[in-house]
């Protein structure tokens, strides 16, 4: 079985990662999980604190020598930003009581946080519910890319739109829409978009929320191309690989929505406009003329590119703070708190989803061809 755990508060010393589950002698390298948590701090709209933190990983245990060892893998990511909040986050109890906050933004989980716990001050919520926690996910998503590579598969994220700029419904999604050269293109891009000239227009949409102390949200989608027939299943409900792509996207901090192919689309036009007609081709290979499926029927992978399309909601904190109440007067204010904050996270988010897309397929593969190192899991899926 594979699974994982994170631990860590945002301003706390470190976040700590265990993820059991992957097969022993596989090669892992740290460069890669590292050139991940690179990508996920980046993107046009990013705030103050990616400035100061520089994320890469530790391994504390599961490593030896560049190979898994079949044991559960520990890994590390400091967090920089740590010495300025050390007499804040301290362990140890405090004589006098520090910068409380108790004035909830809207969109946070700082209200629902606060009451569920039972606690007056809001930072006691803040430090967990901060999507800090998505770096651990990242790191864990950087080990399954290199699981899911030795399967020929890899998994890829791009930026649809922003607010109202940018988005098409009924896109193409079969291979061909997904050249390499498209993936250096979203890379370069500050926007990890395809398209140099939306990549100026979201600049610019976001720029001018930010110059009214507001925030935006927006579209990515994840790819993931190489997948084999047969992952996932119709048997339960909880076994259909779309169930599982919907849990794992929308637990995305932020992610409102989620389409699995042309989702929405689907339901503004008929069947015969739909449905992808199977073919088998001259060398014997079975393929679609079209994708809307994205790469699932009957929740089992149909070997077409596996396409999903997020939604991330604006950013809750805004430097124009909306009405709200203090917890502690229990006063309607006209203003709840600010502190520093991101004001666009679409192209960042994108690269979260990736990683819960490789654990996923990862999941799902090990179901799938077994085995408890790399060597047997490969004889298995190579007959
Ligand atoms: C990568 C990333 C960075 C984020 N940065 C911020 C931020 O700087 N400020 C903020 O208010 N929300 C930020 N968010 C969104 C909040 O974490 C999220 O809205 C909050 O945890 C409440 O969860 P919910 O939106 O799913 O209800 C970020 C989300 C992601 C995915
Ligand atoms: C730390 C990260 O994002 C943070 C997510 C976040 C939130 O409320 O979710 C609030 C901000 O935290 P801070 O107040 O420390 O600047 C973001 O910077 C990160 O993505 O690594």
């Amino acid at each position: 079985m594979f699974r994982f755990l994170t631990a860590g508060e945002s301003h706390g010393p470190c976040l700590t990662i265990i993820v059991e589950g992957l097969p022993a002698g596989l090669t892992v390298e740290k460069t890669i999980i590292d050139a991940d948590l690179r990508r996920r701090q980046g993107g046009y709209g990013r705030g103050g604190r990616m400035k100061i933190e520089k994320d890469e990983i530790r391994f504390l245990s599961g490593v030896r020598h560049g190979k898994t060892l079949g044991s559960p893998i520990t890994m590390q990511i400091e967090n920089r930003d740590w010495v300025n909040w050390e007499e804040r986050m301290n362990a140890a109890p405090v004589e006098a009581e520090i910068d409380h906050v108790t004035r909830v933004r809207p969109g946070h989980a700082d209200f629902t946080g606060a009451i569920k716990y039972g606690h007056n001050d809001v930072r006691n919520v803040i430090e967990r519910s901060s999507s800090r926690e998505t770096a651990s996910r990242v790191a864990v998503g950087g080990l399954c890319r290199q699981f899911l590579a030795q399967f020929g598969i890899a998994v890829h994220s791009h930026v649809l739109s922003v607010v109202e700029v940018g988005y098409e419904t009924l896109r193409p999604m079969t291979p061909d829409a997904y050249p390499e050269s498209m993936w250096d293109v979203v890379e370069a891009s500050p926007m990890r978009c395809a398209d140099a000239d939306l990549t100026e227009k979201m600049i610019a949409r976001i720029l001018e929320a930010k110059r009214e102390g507001d925030t935006c949200g927006g579209v990515f989608e994840v790819v993931a191309l190489g997948v084999p027939i047969g992952l996932g299943s119709f048997s339960q409900w909880d076994r259909r690989l779309s169930t599982r792509l919907g849990t794992a996207m929308m637990s995305i901090p932020s992610v409102k929505a989620m389409e699995i192919g042309a989702g929405f689309g689907t339901t503004r036009t008929t069947g015969s406009h739909v449905h992808d007609v199977l073919r088998r081709s001259e060398d014997d290979r079975w393929f679609h003329l079209s994708n809307n499926a994205g790469g699932i029927e009957g929740g089992i992978t149909n070997g077409e590119p596996v396409v999903v399309r997020v939604g991330v909601k604006p950013i809750p904190t805004l430097a124009h703070p909306l009405p709200s109440v203090d917890i502690e007067t229990k006063e309607n204010i006209d203003q709840s708190r600010y502190e520093r904050s991101d004001v666009c996270v679409v192209p960042a988010a994108g690269v979260v989803g990736e990683a819960m897309m490789t654990m996923v397929l990862a999941e799902a593969l090990i179901e799938k061809y077994g085995g408890d190192s790399i060597d047997e899991m490969m004889k298995h899926y190579r007959s």
